[in-house]
């Protein structure tokens, strides 16, 4: 009985100060961040009223904040505040360090799907993982992928002949084609399998990858849901939510298991990565990884497939035209379009398909900018205005490759540019994702020309994890005879 009532005593005592410290944290990262120039905001609600909206208007209030408050400004819904960074200084400060790597709270929403696997984690796991993944982009496997992209760029121009009929003309709000395409895509490079939307199974799976996205997006801009226990117990979205992550885990966890049965294993060849092994998925790697010196489990090979599957939310955008004549393009060739790499790194400046990430402070420090943030601040770094700061890029909306002339970028802050991020969490799959970018432009205008429909200025965006347009974009596909 003694016994029992010293464990209640313990039990109250450690709850007690987890609570006084939480509230000690909490008043102190107030204390500093109200130093901070920012929006007004009111009493306990902080900016709730700007920022409740899911819609165009939070894009733009964000946009005129980041202008007005240049370099860093404070913003936050009731108890939780964050700083908000724009300038590229003070960026550096967080994003080059190995001690500010912790991403926030606002990850945590993802780790129901994904787990803490190499977007999300943190610390020894992070490091772990990354060392294991990082061969997976070596340019000996990257120049595999590259059949992937063709053939998959094939089917895409297909997809466009089909709209076409006999007509030469068609438009289209391009953004479901370029969706499949990428999914497709990541889809085979990491599990080595093709998708096949005539399959039931198959459909469900892009159906419920989309539908968790709008979750996500919902939740994250309502700080009181992001308690879990909450969220998945007491909200429809919430036991929504539950349900698609068991049929995503469901469908992983089927392909991973049918491709552990016949997997054999093979010897790594450090120098030169892999490469006598042909058509090689992620998948392969981790399996190999598993059955060689048994560093991961099942449970971490699922958070990475699940991981990679993710990424293909975050190129959605990429829908500019570009002019070039390469058809089932080579590795080789790919790495000598410069121009075209020029192009697509202005389409990621206008257009970041990550508009913004974000990292919780390990240690109190003081910015660039002179402001001192306490340990456990939430620090928000808006990558869309970071790349339209008139302090970094003249005439910033307007698109012009030749920013990307070497002589050019060495004139410019180096953390001017960050659409891949940088520093040690920098974007691990970056070659990737300009190789795939590359393979199919040639693809697309070899065979057709795009006319815009929608411009820059009837175009509006709504807040996401992944840059996103509010009504699709609409372009017109013209055949080229
Ligand atoms: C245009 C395409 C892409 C863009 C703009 C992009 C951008 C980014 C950014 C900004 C980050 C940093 C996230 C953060 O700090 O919170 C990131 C991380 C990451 N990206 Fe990408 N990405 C792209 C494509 C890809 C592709 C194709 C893959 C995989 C095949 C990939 C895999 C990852 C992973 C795993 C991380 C986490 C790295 C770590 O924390 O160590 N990305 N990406």
């Amino acid at each position: 009985m003694l016994i029992l009532h010293l464990f209640g005593v313990i039990v109250i005592i450690t709850l007690t100060c987890a609570f006084l410290k939480w509230i000690y944290d909490h008043v102190r990262i107030h204390y500093y961040i109200s130093k901070i120039p920012g929006p007004k905001g009111y009493f306990l609600l902080g900016n709730l009223f700007d920022l409740v909206h899911k819609d165009e208007r939070l894009f733009r209030k964000l946009r005129q904040w980041g202008l007005e408050f240049y370099p860093i400004y404070r913003a936050g819904v009731c108890s939780e505040t964050s700083a908000n960074m724009v300038g590229a200084e003070d960026i550096e400060q967080i994003i080059s360090s190995t001690q500010h790597s912790s991403k926030s709270e606002i990850y945590r929403i993802l780790e129901n799907w994904l787990g803490t696997g190499l977007l999300t984690s943190a610390g020894a796991k992070w490091q772990h993982r990354r060392k294991i993944l990082t061969p997976a982009f070596h340019f000996n496997i990257l120049q595999q992928f590259i059949q992937v992209f063709n053939g998959e760029t094939e089917k895409l121009v297909e997809t466009y002949y089909k709209l076409l009929e006999d007509r030469q003309e068609v438009s289209i709000d391009v953004t479901s084609t370029i969706t499949q395409f990428t999914l497709c895509t990541i889809n085979e490079t990491s599990m080595g399998i093709k998708l096949d939307f005539h399959d039931e199974e198959n459909k469900n799976y892009k159906q419920a990858v989309y539908e968790i996205g709008q979750l996500f997006l919902e939740r994250l801009l309502r700080p009181w849901l992001w308690r879990d226990i909450f969220y998945y117990f007491l909200t429809k979205n919430g036991l929504r939510e539950k349900k698609l992550v068991k049929m995503l885990h469901k469908y992983t966890n089927k392909v991973i298991n049918e491709k552990s049965k016949k997997f054999e294993p093979f010897e790594v060849d450090r120098d030169n990565c892999y490469s006598r092994r042909k058509n090689m998925a992620l998948l392969d790697i981790l399996l190999n990884e598993k059955f060689t010196n048994g560093n991961i489990d099942d449970e971490g090979i699922r958070e990475e497939v699940d991981t990679f599957m993710f990424e293909e939310l975050i190129r959605e955008e990429m829908t500019h035209v570009l002019g070039d004549n390469f058809s089932r393009p080579s590795y080789e060739e790919l790495m000598e379009l410069k121009y075209t790499e020029r192009c697509i790194k202005e389409i990621l400046r206008l257009y970041p398909s990550v508009p913004f990430i974000s990292r919780m402070l390990s240690d109190d420090m003081i910015t660039k900018s002179g402001y001192k943030l306490p340990k456990k601040t939430i620090v928000n770094i808006h990558i869309f205005d970071l790349h339209r700061s008139p302090k970094f890029w003249d005439n910033p909306d307007k698109f012009d490759p030749d920013r990307f002339l070497p002589e050019n970028v060495q004139k410019r802050h180096p953390f001017a540019y960050l659409p891949f991020s940088a520093g040690p969490r920098n974007c691990i799959g970056q070659r990737f994702a300009i190789l795939e970018f590359k393979a199919v432009l040639c693809g697309i205008l070899k065979n057709f020309k795009f006319v815009e429909i929608d411009t820059p200025e009837t175009m509006d965006f709504i807040p996401d994890i992944v840059l996103r347009p509010k009504r699709g974009v609409l372009v017109k596909i013209v055949r080229r005879n």
